[in-house]
Parts: structure tokens; C-alpha cells; sequence
């Protein structure tokens, strides 16, 4: 387990009594401190996957580290290690926010500390209402009160499923600048959503789930960068079986049995004129390869969100 490393899955594969298979072989790693958004659509195993690192569910095959501690054979000092945020609060309607958040704590074993209740119920913007039965709270507090007392017995590693399904656009603003101030606490954080827009705002690292299956874990810059690519496609004059090899630098692709050419490149350039068509342009001219038509389009997250998750991708 490496340095940076928090929580890492192995090989972890969940087939439920139905006989259905929700997670195909997962592998993954999660680092220290930073944000991690599992991105995938209804049904693709977010829900499970997480419930397996808690310890929740039982793997049927495979393993999950956290903090280097196995979590079946170490349940307990794995768990203590974890806090999960549930998409609802269940039940509790009558009871007050400090008792509901205080009994969390309680429930690992951890000796009563009524400065860190105060200090989670503050940082939570819930102080005020410490007193207020959790019937009696808005949609957005006991949202709250569920990070609260996912907090409750310091855990360094944050589970949050589904943060903001179902909230209005104000309420969801407001639960990212929450998970912000938490990961600058030194709380690591996992969130799963569906939102494209939730994991671009929010994540340092995003991984698609699609079937099972880890699809895609990647440097959230670096997927941006690779979504953002631009492709201008150029209808030639006459068909081109290969390409000269002085043009070569441009990593062109040859389509539509060599009626058009198609060049990628980055369309967040900003004004800067980094996307290398003028040289592209020139290069072709001096090659004597004529064009007579040509257009972009640029990928959009949504499209490759599309094209990763396609049951038939
Ligand atoms: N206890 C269970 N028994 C049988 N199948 C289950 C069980 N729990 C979940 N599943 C199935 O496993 C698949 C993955 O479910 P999971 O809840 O992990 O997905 P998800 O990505 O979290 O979806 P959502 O976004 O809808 O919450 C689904 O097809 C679901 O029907």
C-alpha cells in the first residue's frame, strides 16, 4: 500500500443471492485527502461498492485495505476509520440534532467528547439548532445532521452517497462548499453521483462505474483536458490511401475510406492559438492535399459520459 494511499480495493467482485453480478473485479485506489467522485448511472454498483468498503455487504471475492487494515479481518479498526453519509435519515424523527449526533458516536465504542459535538455541530452551521427535534429541521439541515453524525467519531475517510440527489440547485451549492471545508479539515472524501457537473465542480479524481465495472479512474484535469478536445474533420478532393509521413506530427486519422481526414485537438485554448490548425493547414498545402469541406465539433462531457456508460460501449 502506498504512502498517499487511504483505502484500497482489490479484485473485488459482488454477486448477490439473486445471482446478479454487481461488481465485476473492482479494482481501485483512494488517496489520502483528496476528493474521489464515483460517477455512474442508476443501478451500475456505486451503492454496492461503497456498502462493501464499509462492510456492509460481504464481497464474494476480493478485498478492501483501509488504512492498511483489512476490513474483515479487521473489521473494527477498519470501520472506526469510516464515516458514511446515507442518502436518508431514517428514522430518529423526535429525537434532538445533539443526541441523534452524540449516540453516533456512542455507537463506535468512543468515550463521550462533547467539544468534538459542538466542534462538528459548528462546522455544520448546526449549532443553533442543537436543541430542535430533527422533524421539526429543513431538507437542508438534516442533510447536515447526516454528515454530523457520520462525523461524530472522527473518522478520517468520508462516504457520501448521493450528496445532493433530489435538492434544488441553492442546497447543492451550499453541500459542496460543506465537503470543500471537510477535505481542507484533512477528511478524505468519496462521493458517488449522477451528476456530471457535481463530479466536475467537486472531485479531484473521478472513476466511471458502468455494470460492475470500473470503466475509468482519472485525474479530473486530465479528463477535462481529454473532454475538451475539439475534431475538425476535412472532406478531401481526392481519396488518400496513407498519409505522408511529413505529416506525421499532427497524429491524423484518415475516415471515411479516405474521403476525410480528422484532426484532434484541444478546444481550451482560450484565444491562444495552441491548437496547431494553422501549421495543420499550411503542412497540408505544402503536401499538396486539398480539402473542400471542412467542420468541428467538439466532445462534450455529457457525450463521453454517453459513450463510457453505453451498455454496448
Ligand atoms: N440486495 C440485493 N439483491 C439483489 N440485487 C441487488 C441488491 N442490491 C442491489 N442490487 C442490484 O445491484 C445493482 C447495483 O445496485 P447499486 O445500488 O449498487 O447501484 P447504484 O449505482 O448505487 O444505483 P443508484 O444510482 O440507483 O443508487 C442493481 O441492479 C441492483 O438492482
Amino acid at each position: 500500500m502506498s504512502e498517499q494511499s487511504v483505502i484500497r480495493v482489490e479484485a473485488l467482485s459482488k454477486t448477490y443471492d439473486s445471482g446478479f453480478e454487481a461488481l465485476k473485479g473492482v479494482d481501485l485506489e483512494i488517496r489520502r485527502g483528496e476528493i474521489f467522485a464515483l460517477l455512474g448511472p442508476n443501478g451500475a454498483g456505486k451503492t454496492t461498492l461503497i456498502s462493501v468498503i464499509c462492510g456492509l455487504v460481504n464481497a464474494s471475492a476480493g478485498r478492501v485495505l483501509v488504512a492498511g487494515h483489512d476490513n474483515v479481518i479487521d473489521y473494527r479498526q477498519a470501520r472506526q476509520l469510516i464515516g458514511l453519509v446515507p442518502q436518508e435519515l431514517t428514522s430518529e424523527a423526535f429525537s434532538t440534532v445533539w443526541d441523534t449526533v452524540s449516540f453516533s458516536r456512542g455507537l463506535f465504542g468512543k468515550p463521550k467528547d462533547p467539544a468534538h459535538i459542538e466542534r462538528v455541530l459548528k462546522s455544520l452551521s448546526l449549532w443553533d439548532k442543537r436543541r430542535n427535534r430533527l422533524i421539526t429541521l429543513s431538507g437542508g439541515m438534516k442533510r447536515r445532521v447526516l454528515i454530523a453524525k457520520a462525523l461524530a467519531h472522527e473518522p478520517q475517510i468520508l462516504f457520501l452517497d448521493e450528496p445532493t440527489a433530489g435538492v434544488d440547485v441553492a442546497l447543492r451549492r451550499d453541500m459542496w462548499e460543506v465537503v470543500r471545508q471537510l477535505r481542507d479539515s484533512g477528511v478524505t472524501i468519496i462521493l458517488t453521483t449522477h451528476y456530471i457537473e457535481e463530479a466536475e465542480e467537486m472531485a479531484d479524481r473521478i472513476g466511471v462505474i458502468r455494470s460492475g465495472e470500473l470503466v475509468l479512474v482519472e485525474d479530473k484535469r486530465e479528463l477535462m483536458r481529454k473532454l475538451g478536445r475539439k475534431e475538425l474533420t476535412l472532406q478531401l478532393h481526392e481519396p488518400l490511401e496513407r498519409l505522408p509521413g511529413e505529416l506525421d506530427a499532427h497524429g491524423l486519422e484518415i475516415a471515411e475510406d479516405g474521403q476525410a481526414l480528422i484532426y484532434t485537438y484541444d478546444g481550451r485554448t482560450d484565444g491562444d492559438d495552441s491548437s496547431g490548425i494553422a501549421e495543420l493547414l499550411a503542412d497540408l498545402d505544402a503536401a499538396g492535399i486539398r480539402f473542400k469541406d471542412l467542420h468541428t465539433r467538439q466532445s462534450s462531457l455529457e457525450d463521453i459520459f454517453v459513450s463510457l456508460v453505453r451498455e454496448d460501449a
